[in-house]
């Protein structure tokens, strides 16, 4: 199975599928090839058991919408713009359903579905790249990790209760605001640190991680090439990273915006922008140019019978990839 799915991304290296989307605004097409004849991208297997997770429960706090769009730093004191990952569109989208979060019922109801599986993912690849035992309680004891695009924190607190020490940012400040709420009522959970910032304005703070996760946050930012460099920078050499989005396929057309948002109405309307998907081909390219290469990948299938989603070599639609930082910064 993993030759297979190398032999899919290799047919996609080809060329014949050239990321196109991606040649005039991140990568210039020659680039592209250069990298792609260069580029060696070894995806395994993957395989481990998904844990239980924490009982969700609901929560709601009125705050007024605040969003940051502050993208001014002082360097030497002169105030210098820096690039900032910011899209205020699409802040505004996950602003407007903030209080949402933990309605395991509500419009985050995909994200929790998926939950135990991408944590089963997350879990598998860390513990053996990091050399955790990942049958213990809390094997990540030791580790430091950041929760990029948090939102509520439904990622962030289960790795807290694997023991790592967490920082979950999001550049919603309801968003922050219902996570650190929630997170306070657990003993396991409260000492989360959150904040509402970006990844880069972390980047200018010199904060590093052993790992940097940022799950369905990719195909929301302003600039994704400039977005995986932010992560490559906040990942200590030798340290993991992981992104997860959806492809830019004509099934994911069909899936994640025709079905999840107008038949079953599960995301508001225009949760998504198609355009704004990327490839699995794209993701690896991007973050070998920051210095991470991509080690494993593999896809999300949604079971509509047991309502579950299974990880799987299928990366046509939903998928995660765990890439490690060189030694060499
Ligand atoms: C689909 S949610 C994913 C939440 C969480 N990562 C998960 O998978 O459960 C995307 C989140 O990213 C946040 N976000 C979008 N752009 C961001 C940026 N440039 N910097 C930080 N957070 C951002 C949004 O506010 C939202 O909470
Ligand atoms: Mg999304």
């Amino acid at each position: 199975m993993a030759a297979r799915l190398l032999t899919r991304l290799r047919h996609h290296a080809n060329t014949a599928n050239l990321p196109h989307f991606l040649s005039p605004q991140l990568i210039p097409r020659r680039e592209i090839l250069q990298r792609l004849s260069l580029t060696t991208i070894q995806f395994q297997r993957f395989s481990d058991v998904a844990r239980p997770l924490p009982k969700e429960l609901t929560t709601s706090e009125e705050t007024p919408p605040a969003i940051l769009s502050e993208t001014k730093s002082s360097v030497n004191g002169a105030r210098v713009s820096i690039k900032s990952s910011l899209n205020e569109a699409e802040l505004a989208k996950f602003s407007a359903i903030a209080e949402t979060w933990w309605d395991a019922e509500g419009p985050f109801k995909p994200l929790h579905a998926l939950n135990p599986t991408r944590l089963a993912f997350i879990r598998s690849t860390l513990c053996h790249h990091f050399r955790k035992d990942p049958d213990c309680a809390r094997p990540f004891e030791g580790l430091k990790f950041v929760d990029v695009g948090c939102g509520g924190g439904i990622l962030s607190e289960p790795l807290a209760r694997m023991g790592a020490t967490v920082t979950g940012v999001d550049a919603v400040d309801k968003n922050i605001k219902i996570a650190r709420l929630h997170a306070e009522s657990d003993p396991a959970t409260s000492s989360i640190e959150y904040l509402c910032t970006t990844a880069e304005k972390l980047v200018e703070e010199q904060r590093q991680f052993d790992a940097v996760l940022a799950l369905e946050v990719i195909e929301h930012v302003a600039d994704p090439a400039e977005f995986c460099k932010s992560l490559a920078e906040l990942t200590v050499p030798n340290g993991a990273t992981m992104v997860s989005t959806i492809n830019r396929t004509m099934r994911a057309y069909a899936t994640a915006i025709v079905a999840a948002e107008y038949i079953l109405q599960w995301l508001p309307k225009g949760t998504h922008e198609w355009s704004k998907f990327l490839t699995p081909e794209e993701v690896a390219l991007i973050l070998r140019r920051t210095s991470v290469t991509v080690q494993e990948m593999a896809g999300f299938v949604y079971n509509p019978l047991s309502g579950k989603w299974l990880l799987s070599d299928d990366i046509s639609v939903n998928f995660i990839a765990f890439g490690t930082k060189s030694s060499e910064e």
